[in-house]
C-alpha cells in the first residue's frame, strides 16, 4: 500500500507508477501495405490511468503490445522511466510491466496461487514471500485466499478469473500495469463491480495504466485521460475524459462519444461533489407542531423523519402533518438511498426509477446528508458545457 499520512493527517497517494513516452511510433507488419500503427508520438504521465479508445482494428492492441516489446516497433522510440525500452532486454522489460487480458489469459492446468505467483517466481522471490504475496493479492482484488488459491481457473467464474488476473498482474509491483480488454468478457454487472474494484485499487498504488477498450463508457469511467484513435493508431484526441465529452476534436471523435454524451458527463462526477439541496427533518420523538412550523415558510412541503442514528427513514408532507397529531408512523417509507460516492449517473437512474424529482443522500454510516434533485443534474451539465465549450460555436449554449 502507498498511501502517506500528510502533517495534517490527511491521506494521500503516492504514485508508483513511471512516465512511458511514444515517439513516432510506427508498426509495420510484414507484408501488409499499411502500417498498422503510424508514427504516434503519446505521453502518458507517471501514475495515470491512460485508456487507448478506438474501433477494431485501429491498432490499440498492437500500440500497446510494443511498450512491453511483445511486438517490437519498425520504427520510432518508447521510452519508460526515461529509459529507451529497445535498451532493456525484452523478458527483464516485462518484469517490470504488468499485462492483463481479456478472458484473464489465466494458465488453466496451475492453481491461483500458482498463475499469481509467475512473476514473483520467476525473479527469485524466496517461497515464503512468494506465499505471503499471493494471499495479499487475492486479498486485494477481493478474494478470500483460503477459499481461492487451491482452485484451477476453471473452477472459478469469469468475473473471478478476472481478478485473479489483475492480481497476476500486480503481484511483483511493477510500476506500470498494461491491460487489454481485460473485462470485455463478462457481463455488464461484474464488468461494473471490476472497474470500482480497479479505480480503488488504483487509488492506492498510484501505477500508469495504459487500458485498452472499444467501449467508450468505460474509457469515460476509468480514464485519467483518453486517447481517442483513428485508423493505424491516429490519435484524434487526446484529452480529459470531462473535456472529450464536452468538446470533441471532430465529427469522427462525436460520433464515437455517441449522442449521449450528456449522460456519460454525469459518471464523472460524484454526488458528494455537488452542492445538496435540503428539507427539514424531525425524530419520531419531536412534536408535529415543531415540524409543521418548520415547513411554514418553505416553498417545498415535505420534511423527513429520521431514526435514532439520523438516518432517513420516512416522508412526510404538510398535508400529511395537517391531520396528525404525532410523527410516529406517518408518512411514505424513504426508497433506496443514494450514498455521497455515488455517480450522478447512479442518481439519474434512482430518480428515474422511483419516477421522483429528489432523492435522498445518506453518508457512510446511513446518516442523512441531503438531498438531489433533476434541477441539481441539469446545472451541473449546463456548468461543464460552459467550461468546456465556451470557445465553441453560438449554437453549443442554445437550450
Ligand atoms: N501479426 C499481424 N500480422 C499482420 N497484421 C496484423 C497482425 N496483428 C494485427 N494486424 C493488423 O493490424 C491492425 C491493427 O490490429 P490491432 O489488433 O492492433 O487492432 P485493435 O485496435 O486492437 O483491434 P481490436 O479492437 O479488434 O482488438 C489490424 O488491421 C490487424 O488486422
Amino acid at each position: 500500500m502507498t498511501e502517506t499520512e500528510t502533517s495534517d493527517g490527511r491521506a494521500e497517494s503516492v504514485v508508483s507508477g513511471v512516465e512511458i513516452v511514444l515517439h513516432a511510433v510506427t508498426k509495420h507488419y510484414p507484408g501488409q501495405r499499411d502500417p498498422a500503427v503510424d508514427s504516434v508520438s503519446l505521453t502518458i504521465p507517471a501514475g495515470e490511468i491512460v485508456v487507448l479508445v478506438g474501433p477494431s482494428g485501429c491498432g490499440k492492441t498492437t500500440t500497446m503490445r510494443m511498450i512491453n516489446r511483445l511486438i517490437e516497433p519498425t520504427s520510432g522510440t518508447i521510452t519508460i522511466d526515461g529509459r529507451d525500452a529497445a535498451t532493456i532486454q525484452p523478458d527483464r522489460l516485462r518484469r517490470g510491466i504488468g499485462y492483463s487480458i481479456q478472458q484473464a489469459g489465466l494458465f488453466p492446468h496451475l492453481t491461483v496461487a500458482k498463475n499469481v505467483a509467475t512473476v514473483p517466481g520467476l525473479i527469485g522471490w524466496d517461497r515464503r514471500r512468494v506465499a505471503a504475496r499471493v494471499d495479499e493479492m487475492l486479498e486485494l482484488v477481493g478474494l478470500d485466499p483460503g477459499t481461492f488459491r487451491d482452485r484451477y481457473p476453471r473452477q472459478l467464474s469469469g468475473g473471478q478469473q478476472q481478478r485473479v488476473g489483475v492480481a497476476r498482474a500486480l503481484a511483483a509491483d511493477p510500476p506500470v500495469l498494461l491491460m487489454d480488454e481485460p473485462f470485455g468478457a463478462v457481463d455488464p454487472i461484474t464488468r461494473g463491480l471490476l472497474q470500482d474494484e480497479l479505480l480503488r485499487l488504483q487509488g492506492e498504488l498510484g501505477k500508469t495504466i495504459v487500458f485498452v477498450t472499444h467501449d467508450f463508457t468505460e474509457a469515460v469511467k476509468l480514464g485519467d485521460r483518453i486517447a481517442v484513435l483513428g485508423d493505424r493508431s491516429r490519435i484524434l484526441q487526446y484529452d480529459t475524459p470531462a473535456a472529450i465529452l464536452a468538446d470533441p476534436a471532430d465529427e469522427t471523435v462525436a460520433g464515437f462519444v455517441g449522442a449521449d454524451a450528456s449522460l456519460k458527463q454525469l459518471t464523472l462526477t460524484r454526488v458528494g461533489d455537488v452542492e445538496l439541496g435540503d428539507c427539514p427533518t424531525a425524530t419520531e420523538q419531536d412534536t408535529v407542531d415543531e415540524l409543521r412550523a418548520a415547513l411554514a415558510d418553505r416553498d417545498w412541503p415535505w420534511a423527513l423523519v429520521l431514526d435514532g442514528h439520523g438516518r432517513p427513514r420516512r416522508w412526510v408532507s404538510a398535508e400529511q402533518l395537517a391531520h396528525a397529531d404525532s410523527l410516529r408512523d406517518l408518512g411514505t417509507p424513504v426508497p433506496e438511498t443514494l450514498a455521497l460516492k455515488s455517480t450522478l449517473q447512479d442518481a439519474l437512474e434512482a430518480l428515474l426509477t422511483h419516477q421522483s424529482a429528489t432523492a435522498v443522500v445518506t453518508g457512510a454510516r446511513g446518516e442523512y446528508a441531503g438531498l438531489i434533485t433533476i434541477d441539481t443534474l441539469v446545472g451541473h451539465l449546463s456548468a461543464l458545457r460552459a467550461e468546456h465549450g465556451a470557445g465553441r460555436s453560438a449554437t453549443d449554449g442554445a437550450p
